[in-house]
């Protein structure tokens, strides 16, 4: 059984005891949100990241989510994604097509990647527009609260350095208002050229889960969360930043992952 509470400010943090029990807690979400977004307004637009992530949401192509989804009403976004070409190892597109796209039906007109023959600045510029024509069109819902796209689920992973989708400690992307979506070619981890959501747009979601797992995610998992307020380190730690401005924040982990946190502690 997860360990499950709400912190004040860095949202719900659901602990698992294994990977196993996190993968079905975290698809039962998934599968929930897309059923509220479509009886809500019809549609659902989610938008994923690239890494461990995407294994873990391998359920969903599974009985009974596989049949109980309703995979024609999904619109699908990329968080983050890496200046490569569709059919690269390094593509978050080509992992989530792998693993996940091409085993159930959402039509591929829904499904609105990065153009992969132009720049990282031109990547960042045309994905930006899709999306702007989107909410135009009133596919993306617009934000009541912000200049900005209002997700319905937007899904983050976190590297061990706390970065979130393309947004990494100390980079100038960070402090992006006005964009939507910006572009970096010096990332720290590679590939070097990316595009990213921002912050607002981030923080725009009507909801956001931040998965991390393993060890080496620990102490960024513990900066992220605990109350640290003079840590000044820990406050601009790009997942610490990730804080919805009206919607949901849920910390899915596994125990590894939390044990370093101030409120774990595990019922045998
Ligand atoms: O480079 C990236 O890394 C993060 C974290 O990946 P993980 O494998 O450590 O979970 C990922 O969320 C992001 O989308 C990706 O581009």
């Amino acid at each position: 059984m997860a360990l499950t509470w709400t912190h004040k400010d860095t949202g719900e943090i659901r602990v698992h005891e294994n990977l196993e029990e996190l993968s079905i807690d975290l698809v039962d979400y998934i599968a929930e949100i897309s059923e509220a977004s479509i009886k809500e307004h019809g549609v659902f637009c989610i938008a994923l990241s690239g890494g461990s992530l995407i294994n873990l949401m391998g359920k969903l192509v599974e009985p009974p989510y596989n049949k109980i989804v309703d995979w024609a009403k999904w619109y699908v976004f990329w968080a983050d994604e890496r200046v490569v070409g569709k059919n690269h190892d390094d593509s978050n597109y080509k992992l989530a097509k792998d693993n996940l796209l091409s085993k159930v039906n959402v039509f591929p007109r829904h499904i609105c990647s990065i153009n992969d023959t132009v720049s990282a600045e031109d990547a960042a510029t045309e994905y930006e527009f899709a999306i702007r024509q989107m909410v135009k069109t009133r596919t993306v819902t617009a934000s009541e609260n912000s200049d900005c796209p209002k997700f319905d689920l937007i899904l983050l992973g976190m590297g061990s350095d706390g970065h979130v989708a393309s947004l990494f400690p100390n980079h100038p992307a960070l402090e992006v208002k006005d964009d939507w979506v910006t572009f970096l070619t010096d990332s720290p981890k590679p590939p070097p050229e990316r595009i990213t959501f921002t912050l607002p747009v981030i923080n725009s979601a009507a909801s956001v889960v931040v998965v991390a797992t393993g060890e080496t995610k620990a102490n960024a998992v513990h900066l992220a969360i605990d109350d640290l307020p003079s840590l000044e380190s820990s406050l601009s730690l790009p997942a610490r930043m990730v804080q919805p401005s009206s919607g949901n924040l849920i910390w899915f982990m596994d125990k590894p992952a939390g044990s370093k946190l101030d409120g774990f502690k595990f019922s045998e």
